[in-house]
């Protein structure tokens, strides 16, 4: 990059215009003094620059690195990922805060919402360019530093004990990860309202920054610069950066651009190129052929001049993925790979595994929406510690196409939506409370209590009878085998808070609990299953609540009803107790502690037990009248 940084810092101020550049020599020396000033000062034998401000990292982000940069950890690419995520979600800062107020774009090159992506081999630098938000001094310091979030030290301990780095995009301490292929990395960047600064850092415990008065000025947005490890030599192909954005960056928002070079065949007047084509020349190669060529033409009137076809190499703006959002395209026409990678990039999730379920749909009337919601194989690691936490949630809100807020205190699976019926111009707290967004929050919860039921009616293992036909049917059994089981796993909580939180779907729910029981062979089973083997009579359900199954099985509360063969739910979760507070029946039946005084059982068992009691008395009057 710095070997003609005029021509570079040009075109990555002035990008994507692909015909000016084509023939242009992207690594053409510059004779420019000013350039090669800063150049020099700009790689600075890649020390920190001496006149900098310098910085410490705060404690758990110099582990988080120190453990990054030593990391044995394969997976090394995605740091791509996590840069272009990045510099999207700058992109989306600025366009958000461009719908209410025009000027913030700024004209010409600056109002490109881009990712630009490239690569100088010679200087083992990849730079990766956005006209994001950008960041001012004072972010600088807090983002890249000086603040830890609040997923460092999670993820610090998770690391320490998994090694896995996949989750390093879940914890929000991504842009760490550069530090797996550069030991150098420096971060331009340009607020509309600071000045240009460039924060730099080898990873060792400190970082600096310094007012940039040598790069280019970007306009506004950042350009992040990796100095290459050694070994991280594989990044600098073309190739490879391409695989990479095609498979974790595919759905991003926002063009992604790489200056890619390559051959092109250019039409050559035979005669010119005689000097350095020998090969080619060859028909042509003497001074007297050239002249009788020459005259040949002349001669032949409006022949075609001879010319030639030469290899040159050229380098342009490259388009990398396809900007068109899957939401927007129809549902028939998106394959199960397609969800799957769209599902990886928005969850930030490198695994291979795929969604449990999704539901891409389309919502008419007075709202009109479209949305895919998906759910995730693993819970996210923070989803109850955070879970009262109102900020944080995983639904993200486009209104036409526009990135408006993944802010807002519901609790929903991993979610996505797009409406053309909200309003663009409210700020965010406007729209949360927008009716629109009430009826959007309806539906959407309808959409994902129907796909989590879908999951458990495909699933074999769920021994329904009324399903299990379709199920045999439909053919893919293995796939959806042990599926609910999988959800019920990760999501079991969040059914039990939805039920004690809402009271309208409280029904919905409640189908979707699962939970041992007395008669349940150690397996999972639902309501449903527990009302189809009650017994003759049962008008209740009864449940024990308690720390563990095995000291539930010991309970003498619990051996009455099973003497007489009532079947008994174990709730052993610690938040049962508080459910059941709120579950009070299910259908038309009522829940019953059996430890609780004075228990009631179903109709036939009362008719007994009074019976039962009956005998007893008479017994004791007899003995009592024989004395
Ligand atoms: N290209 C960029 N433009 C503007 N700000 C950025 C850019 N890259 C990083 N930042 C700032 O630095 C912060 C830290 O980035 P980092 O990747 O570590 O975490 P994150 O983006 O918040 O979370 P995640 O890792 O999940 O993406 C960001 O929150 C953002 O404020």
């Amino acid at each position: 990059l710095h070997a003609n940084a005029e021509d570079d810092s040009d075109e990555l101020v002035n990008p994507p215009k692909v015909e000016e550049k084509i023939g242009a020599v992207p690594n053409g020396l510059s004779t420019d003094s000013d350039v090669a000033k800063r150049e020099a000062e700009s790689m600075s034998k890649r020390s920190l620059r001496s006149n900098a401000e310098k910085f410490e990292f705060q404690a758990e982000v110099s582990r988080l690195m120190d453990i990054i940069i030593n990391s044995l950890y394969s997976n090394k690419d995605i740091f791509l990922r996590e840069l272009i995520s990045n510099a999207s979600d700058a992109l989306d800062k600025i366009r958000f805060l461009s719908l209410t107020d025009k000027e913030i774009l700024g004209e010409g090159d600056n109002a490109k919402l881009d990712i630009e992506i490239k690569l100088n081999k010679e200087k083992k630098i990849i730079s990766i360019r956005d006209r994001g938000i950008g960041m001012t001094k004072e972010d600088l310091i807090k983002n890249l530093g000086t603040i830890a979030k609040s997923g460092t030290s999670a993820f610090v301990e998770k690391m320490q004990t998994s090694g896995d780095l996949n989750l390093i995009g879940q914890f929000g301490v991504g842009f760490y990860s550069v530090y797996l292929v550069a030991d150098y990395v420096e971060v331009i960047s340009k607020h509309n309202e600071d000045k240009q600064y460039v924060w730099e850092s080898k990873a060792d415990g400190a970082f600096a920054i310094s007012e940039d008065t040598w790069n280019e000025p970007l306009g506004r947005g950042t350009e992040i610069r990796l100095h290459l490890r050694e070994e991280a030599g594989e990044y600098l192909e073309e190739s490879k950066l391409k695989e990479l954005v095609k498979r974790y960056s595919e759905f991003i928002n926002f063009p992604i651009y790489l200056w890619a070079t390559k051959e092109v065949d250019v039409e050559v007047p035979a005669d010119e190129d005689e000097s350095n084509d020998e090969e080619e020349t060859s028909e042509s190669s003497s001074e007297e052929e050239k002249e009788d060529e020459e005259k040949e033409e002349d001669e032949e009137g409006d022949k075609k001049r001879k010319t030639k076809k030469v290899k040159e190499t050229t380098s342009e703006w490259e388009l990398l993925n396809d900007v068109k959002a899957i939401w927007l395209r129809n549902p028939k026409e998106v394959t199960d790979e397609e969800y799957t990678k769209f599902y990886h990039s928005l969850a930030k999730d490198l695994s291979d595994e795929k969604p449990l379920a999704w539901s891409h749909f389309t919502a008419e009337g007075d709202v009109e929406f479209k949305a895919v919601l998906f759910v995730p194989p693993k819970a996210p690691h923070d989803l109850y510690e955070s879970y009262y936490n109102a900020n944080k949630s995983n639904l993200k809100l486009y209104v036409r196409r526009v990135f408006i807020s993944d802010e807002f205190d519901e609790l929903l699976p991993k979610v996505l939506v797009d409406s053309d019926t909200l309003p663009l111009n409210v700020s965010r707290e406007m729209l949360q409370q927008h009716s629109s967004l009430k009826t959007i929050k309806k539906k959407l919860i309808r959409k994902a209590l129907d796909m989590i039921r879908r999951i458990a009616e495909e699933d074999p293992d769920e021994t329904n009878d009324k399903n299990k036909k379709d199920i045999e049917e439909s053919g893919d059994n293995d796939e959806k085998k042990g599926q609910y089981t999988k959800f019920w796993n990760e999501f079991g909580k969040s059914i039990k808070l939805g039920i004690i939180e809402d009271a309208t779907n409280r029904n919905r729910l409640a189908k979707l609990l699962r939970f041992e029981s007395t008669k349940s062979g150690g397996k999972l089973t639902s309501l449903d299953q527990y009302i189809s083997r009650m017994k003759k009579g049962q008008k209740d359900i009864f449940y024990i609540t308690g720390t563990t199954k095995e000291q539930l099985e010991k309970s003498p509360f619990l051996e009455r009803l099973t003497k007489k063969n009532y079947e008994v739910i174990y709730f052993t979760d610690p938040v049962d107790e508080y459910l059941m507070q709120y579950l009070m029946d299910y259908e038309e039946y009522k829940f019953q502690n059996v430890s609780k005084e004075g228990l009631k059982l179903g109709k036939d068992s009362k008719d007994k037990e009074l019976k039962e009691s009956f005998k007893e008395l008479t017994k004791w009057w007899k003995g009592a009248l024989a004395c």
